[in-house]
Order: structure tokens, then C-alpha cells, then sequence
């Protein structure tokens, strides 16, 4: 097995951090991530230097390496990363690190509950939600049937602006997933396209039990400038927020482009650098090998529990 690490800027390839012992050296262990000390020959100050290796399977069974800075890491509340504490897992495919709450992470049940025009439609029980938004046709609807494995809970349509209005599906009786009206093109009017932009930005700024909205953003493509608009404001509004890159599955086209996903991935993280003071979570996925899906839902279950606990 050839591993092949993937070119990046140097500034995404390793973080320094200053430390008051001896240097020390990083080993990687697939998904883990294990800090040691060691002498340092090649510098004179103690300096650290630690670099997050990924291996992501891919489906044509090619192995690539994704580096990824300790900076960029997302440690989620409940947790810190410590020398102290040296072994954490990484969730395949993400910089998304692995907390004691993520427990009871698979569905069992999942039940349409409600399609709303607005927050205060919204349904009232107080159950934490995790709310699906992105371009049109980004593989919202496709993405939410994926995590419940059922294929046509969702509607799904080649046909952009199928989803228009805020559906809540009540997840295992004690937790929403909610899924959106995509943003960008659709068929319908530019009228009722503003009508959803509204109310979905009403809903992201007013709904109390909205834990983490999740941008889903095309990896087989380049980023568009509308998704980029789109994180910076969540951003700016200081609303939490998961990156989920879609249809990592697809070849790579040169009319789409000629990238392969995780280099798609990687220009988003490079565009939104600037914009970010701390990096958000993110993870790779597909609705049709079902990449992400288990990944998706440690990280919902471990930002649930804290929630509920907090
Ligand atoms: N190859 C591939 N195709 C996908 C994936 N996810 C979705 N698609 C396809 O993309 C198209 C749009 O999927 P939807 O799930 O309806 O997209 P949406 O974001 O809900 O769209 P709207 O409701 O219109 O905003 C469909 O033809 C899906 O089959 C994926 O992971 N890989
Ligand atoms: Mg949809």
C-alpha cells in the first residue's frame, strides 16, 4: 500500500507550538493522534512541531494522506488536547476530534414530524436539532435519507428547490434533524427565493434548540463564491456550524473542474482561511457509499450530549 500525501500551501502543513520542555515529535497512527517527546536535532529552541495525518479511502482504492495543523483541529466542549493526555481519536475523513459524548450515536427511528414557513411554526418540545443547509442540489435531502438509511424519507430530485420549506424529522424520539430549502439557483421564482432566504436566516438567528447548522458544500466541484458568502456569514453571526463536503464519491471531471475531491476540500479551507479565527468542524462525505455517515453522527451525538448536559 503506497501512501501519497497530497501538495498543499505550507502554511497547512504543520503547526509550532512553543513549549517550555524538550522538543517533541508527533506519530500518527491512522486516526489517532499521539504526541511523545524527543531531543530535537534540527532545532536549537524548544519548538514542537506536529502535523495531523489522514489516510482517506477512496473508491478507487487509492490512499491519501491529508495533513492537517493541530490549529485546524476541531476539539469539541468537553474536552482539551494535552500532552498529557497523548491519544485522541480523529474522525475518519475530518478535523473533527472524538469526546467521551459521543455516546448512542445510531438511529433506531426516524419520523417526519412537520414542514414550516417559519421559526415560530417550528415544533416546541425543546429536543436539540441539527439543521441541513447548502446550494441547491448540494445532496441535502440525499444526505439526511443516508444518515437515517432510509431512501426515500426526504425527497430528493435531480431538479433544483425541490425541499422549500423547514422539515423537521424527529430522530430516535429525542432529537431533530431538520432539512432546508437549498440556497443559490432554482427553478422557482425570485421572489419565493427570498421569501426561503428570509426564513431561513430568521430561523438560523431565532431558533434556541439549534445546536450546529450543517453547510453542506459540493466537493466535486470548485467552491462557489455563494458558499463562501454563506460561511462567512454563519460565521459572523455566530452561529455553530459543521462543514459537510458532499459526493465525494464523484470522479474528477475537467469540466468540473479537473480536482479530486479532497483537493476541492482543501481550496475551500485555503479561501475561508482568512475568515476563521478558530476552524470549524468538517468532514468528507457521500450519500451513495454512505463515506461519513457514522463519522456524522458521532460528532451530532457528542455535541448533543454536551447540550444536553450544559
Ligand atoms: N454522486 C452523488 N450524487 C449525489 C450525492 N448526494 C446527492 N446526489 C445527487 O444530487 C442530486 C440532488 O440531491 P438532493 O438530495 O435532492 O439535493 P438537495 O440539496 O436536497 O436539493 P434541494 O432540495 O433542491 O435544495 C440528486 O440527483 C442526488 O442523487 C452524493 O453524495 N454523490
Ligand atoms: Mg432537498
Amino acid at each position: 500500500m503506497r501512501l501519497l500525501p497530497i501538495s498543499r500551501p505550507p502554511s497547512l502543513c504543520a503547526l509550532t507550538i512553543r513549549s517550555s520542555t524538550s522538543a517533541s515529535a508527533t506519530t500518527i497512527h491512522h486516526n489517532h493522534l499521539h504526541l511523545s517527546s524527543s531531543p530535537s536535532s534540527s532545532s536549537s529552541s524548544p519548538v514542537q512541531t506536529i502535523s495531523i495525518v489522514h489516510q482517506i479511502q477512496q473508491q478507487e482504492n487509492r490512499n491519501l494522506l491529508l495533513h492537517i495543523p493541530l490549529e485546524k483541529l476541531f476539539v469539541p466542549p468537553g474536552i482539551e488536547l494535552s500532552l498529557e493526555n497523548p491519544i485522541t481519536r480523529i474522525l475518519r475523513g475530518s478535523n473533527i476530534v472524538l469526546s467521551p459524548y459521543a455516546k448512542e450515536s445510531q438511529i433506531s427511528e426516524a419520523v417526519f414530524v412537520k414542514s414550516s414557513k417559519g421559526t415560530e411554526d417550528c415544533p416546541s418540545d425543546g429536543f436539540p436539532e441539527f439543521a441541513l443547509v447548502g446550494r441547491s442540489n448540494v445532496g441535502k435531502s440525499s444526505l439526511l435519507n443516508s444518515l437515517v438509511r432510509r431512501r426515500k424519507l426526504a425527497l430528493t430530485s435531480k431538479k433544483p428547490g425541490k425541499t422549500q420549506s423547514i422539515n423537521h424529522f424527529l430522530i430516535n424520539n429525542s432529537w431533530y434533524l431538520v432539512d432546508l430549502p437549498g440556497y443559490g439557483y432554482a427553478t422557482a421564482p425570485q421572489t419565493v427565493r427570498t421569501d426561503w432566504d428570509d426564513f431561513t436566516k430568521d430561523y438560523f438567528l431565532n431558533r434556541k434548540t439549534l445546536v450546529s447548522v450543517f453547510l453542506l458544500i459540493d466537493a466535486s466541484i470548485p467552491a462557489k463564491k455563494i458558499d463562501i458568502e454563506y460561511a462567512t456569514w454563519l460565521t459572523q453571526q455566530q452561529i455553530p456550524m459543521t462543514l459537510i463536503f458532499t459526493k465525494c464519491d464523484k470522479r474528477k471531471k475537467q469540466k468540473n473542474g479537473g480536482k479530486r475531491a479532497e483537493e476541492n476540500v482543501e481550496d475551500f479551507h485555503v479561501m475561508m482561511h482568512e475568515y476563521f479565527q478558530e476552524a470549524p468542524p468538517w468532514i468528507m462525505t457521500s450519500s451513495v457509499t454512505n463515506q461519513g455517515r457514522d463519522e456524522i453522527l458521532l460528532h451530532i451525538a457528542q455535541l448533543r450530549n454536551y447540550w444536553l448536559k450544559h
